[in-house]
């Protein structure tokens, strides 16, 4: 049977990484800058730990400063708007991250909305949000970024006119994306939890990518032969076998997907690395751009 080209995640993270490293020396070097990332994390939720750390870890290898904030579970919404208060006003701060999800006494579209947009690493600001949908420079937010990354070492110049089929509709993950793709002039369709027969609209895509949080939903027969899958999903399953692993899986039937479609992101090691990479990549674009730095001349 025919079987798919994996996208190597990893790598292009692992990439991605080292060129923000590079420009973070350069940074170091020329202007005595080192940029500095602040992660805000309310209450103790193993998952955002585990890529609280990740990022922790990933932000200092590439030369930049990174500066935790652990609040308790109880954290009150005023509390947290003081802390983004402080961070903004903090000349060392040049990226705010604000994990998600927050604890339900806590308004995240509130708290997103009190980050400086210039400082907004997520790029999850109405103001962001509002540039990348007009064409203007923005702070992109890091997984459909990602994913546009991996599409483009992909595909190269093939997107422009193909059917792009986005699953899902987040501020997060799924609008941005259908912008992205419409930069790159694909045909745009986003489907969501409404849409009428997603397998047949899934049949006519050229570029799936799957961001619902539903565990394998996208099965192998909704692939039109030759698509290119992005999964960006990560559900944590309990192990197949007693005293196992928790498996991690996406929102793809990866076997069976693999079996019908051109290309395919695995997880893990597809999208998800991408994220913390394209972070890191913002917080040094943050960083220049508040001091009207060209990022790349560095
Ligand atoms: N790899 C990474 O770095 C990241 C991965 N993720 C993962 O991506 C996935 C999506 O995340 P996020 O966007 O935050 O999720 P949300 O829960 O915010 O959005 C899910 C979207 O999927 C849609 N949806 C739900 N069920 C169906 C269905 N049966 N058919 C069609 N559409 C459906 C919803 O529709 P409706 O709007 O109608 O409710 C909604 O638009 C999750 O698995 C998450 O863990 C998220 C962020 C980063
Ligand atoms: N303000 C905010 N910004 C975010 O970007 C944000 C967030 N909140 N909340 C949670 C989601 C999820 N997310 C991931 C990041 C990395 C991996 C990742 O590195 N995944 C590895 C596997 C990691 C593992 O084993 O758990 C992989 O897919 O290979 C996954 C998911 C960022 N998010
Ligand atoms: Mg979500």
């Amino acid at each position: 049977m025919a079987s798919a080209e994996l996208i190597d995640g990893k790598a292009v993270a692992a990439d991605l990484r080292s060129a923000t490293a590079a420009r973070v020396g350069g940074l170091y070097a020329r202007h005595g800058i080192r940029p500095g990332l602040a992660v805000v994390l309310v209450g103790e939720d193993p998952a955002s730990q585990v890529y609280v750390r990740n990022k922790h870890r990933q932000t200092e290898a590439a030369g930049m400063r990174s500066l935790e904030h652990k609040l308790p579970a109880d954290t009150s919404e005023a509390a947290l708007l003081d802390l983004v208060a402080q961070l903004n006003a903090d000349p060392e701060v040049d990226g705010i991250l604000v994990q998600l999800p927050l604890p339900r006494q806590i308004d995240a579209q509130k708290v997103i909305e009190a980050i400086d947009p210039a400082k907004d690493v997520d790029g999850f600001h109405p103001v962001n949000a509002g540039r990348l949908a007009t064409g203007q420079p923005a702070l992109v937010p890091c997984t459909p970024l990602g994913c546009l990354m991996l599409l483009d070492r992909t595909l190269g110049q093939n997107m422009a006119g193909r059917h792009a089929v986005v699953i899902g509709r987040s501020n997060i993950v799924g609008k941005p994306m259908g912008q992205l793709l419409l930069g790159r002039d694909c045909t745009v369709t986003i489907a969501h939890s409404r849409t009428k027969d997603l397998p047949e609209m899934v049949r006519t895509a050229d570029i799936v990518v799957a961001a619902v949080g539903r565990p394998e939903m996208v099965r192998g027969f909704w692939i039109k032969p030759g698509a290119t899958v992005i999964d960006v999903g990560i559900n944590r399953l309990p192990p197949a076998t007693e005293g196992g692993k928790d498996r991690l899986v996406g929102d793809v039937a990866f076997d069976e997907a693999k079996a019908v479609a051109a290309h395919i992101t695995p997880v893990p090691g597809g999208v998800g690395p991408m994220t913390i990479a394209c972070l890191l990549s913002n917080t040094l674009q943050a960083a220049c751009a508040r001091r009207g730095i060209d990022m790349t001349q560095l």
